[in-house]
């Protein structure tokens, strides 16, 4: 991540009395990440992660953490908030909307097997089906009407050819998001953001998945076709790893079975997967914030996966 709003050690040990986590010992801000300002924290009863959020306001954030919450409570492997005294897990620091999370134990899986993505998947599944009675509505913050708004902004820095795909591409969404097909998907809370460096491997056990700040009350398609993307492909190319989308979607499917019109939609989902993600690279590299650390992403990645999932069709879902 970055770090736009630092911490220091006296800080933390200014604002931890609330909670009942003893004092502070240590504080590191995380590099990874490019949204929040993230810290790995030390206290004498433990280590957790502080975030700092930067875009979300203290009204959007209830969903985020309250769906964190949620699903804790049902035993889906996510970080549980840590509510102060007063009962209150968003809290100001710096003026700006706080909380702290259990650290999770493992690592990214930055090159993954099939045997991964069938763990993912699974595990997407039941994140989608135990989130199903949540009561906080809140829609994708990054779903169309962004990119309607972001793609005029981004436009201009693009080449002839890449102005062509993004204006054809996002004419292609809007049309398929009227259809009966689309309007028909199972919807939910979703992730909208699982990529490999937000799952904690241990060996190949899924020890938890974090980072939900990009969830959002969206289709459990549009879910899938996000992690698809990042997990099954090759990285140089942007072309599908059929062995590990089968891994994936079988294991999804052995818990949630696909509807026939998700298994009509998954194409097309998989082209808007790609496109949100190379609307907010795209955003993030021409219109960067001021941060101690950021390690941006690189936009061209997802143009390239994007021309992929129009030039060559994915194994189906059935
Ligand atoms: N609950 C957690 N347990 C362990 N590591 C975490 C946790 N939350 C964040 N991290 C670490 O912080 C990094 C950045 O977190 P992330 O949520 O992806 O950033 P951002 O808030 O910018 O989206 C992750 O890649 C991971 O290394
Ligand atoms: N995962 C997305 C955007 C957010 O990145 P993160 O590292 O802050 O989770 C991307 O790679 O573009």
């Amino acid at each position: 991540m970055a770090v736009f709003t630092p911490v220091s050690l006296e800080d933390l040990n200014r604002w931890l009395p609330q909670f009942s986590l003893g004092k502070a010992l240590a504080i590191k801000g995380i590099s990874a990440g490019i949204e929040n300002s993230n810290f790995f924290i030390t206290t004498e009863t433990g280590e957790y992660v502080l975030t700092v959020f930067e875009k979300l306001s203290f009204e959007e954030l209830p969903f985020y953490l309250e769906l964190m919450r949620h699903l804790a409570k049902r035993d889906v492997a996510v970080p549980a908030p840590i509510a102060n005294r007063q009962g209150a897990i968003i809290n100001a620091l710096h003026d700006k909307p706080a909380a702290i999370v259990t650290k999770l134990s493992g690592a990214s899986q930055m090159s993954p097997a099939p045997i991964h993505c069938a763990e993912v998947g699974a595990m997407l599944a039941k994140m989608h089906l135990a989130a199903q009675d949540f009561a906080i509505k809140q829609p994708n913050l990054r779903g169309i009407t962004w990119w309607r708004q972001t793609t005029p902004i981004v436009l201009p820095y693009l080449s002839e050819d890449a102005q062509q795909l993004l204006r054809t591409e996002m004419q292609f969404q809007e049309d398929f998001a009227l259809t009966t097909t689309y309007q028909n998907l199972p919807r939910g809370p979703v992730h909208a953001d699982l990529f490999r460096n937000n799952v904690m491997f241990d060996g190949d056990h899924l020890s938890g998945f974090f980072d939900f700040y990009f969830a959002g009350y969206d289709t459990w398609l549009f879910d899938l076709a996000v992690t698809v993307n990042d997990w099954c492909i090759n990285l140089d190319t942007g072309e599908l790893d059929n062995d590990r989308v089968n891994a994936m979607i079988d294991a999804y499917r052995a818990i949630q079975p696909f509807s026939a019109d998700e298994q009509l939609a998954w194409q097309p989902m998989l082209r808007a997967a790609a496109l949100r993600f190379w609307l907010s690279r795209l955003y993030d590299f021409y219109l960067p914030r001021e941060a101690e650390m950021l390690t941006p992403h690189d936009p061209t990645h997802f143009e390239r996966i994007l021309r992929q999932r129009i030039a060559h069709l994915a194994p189906a879902l059935i």
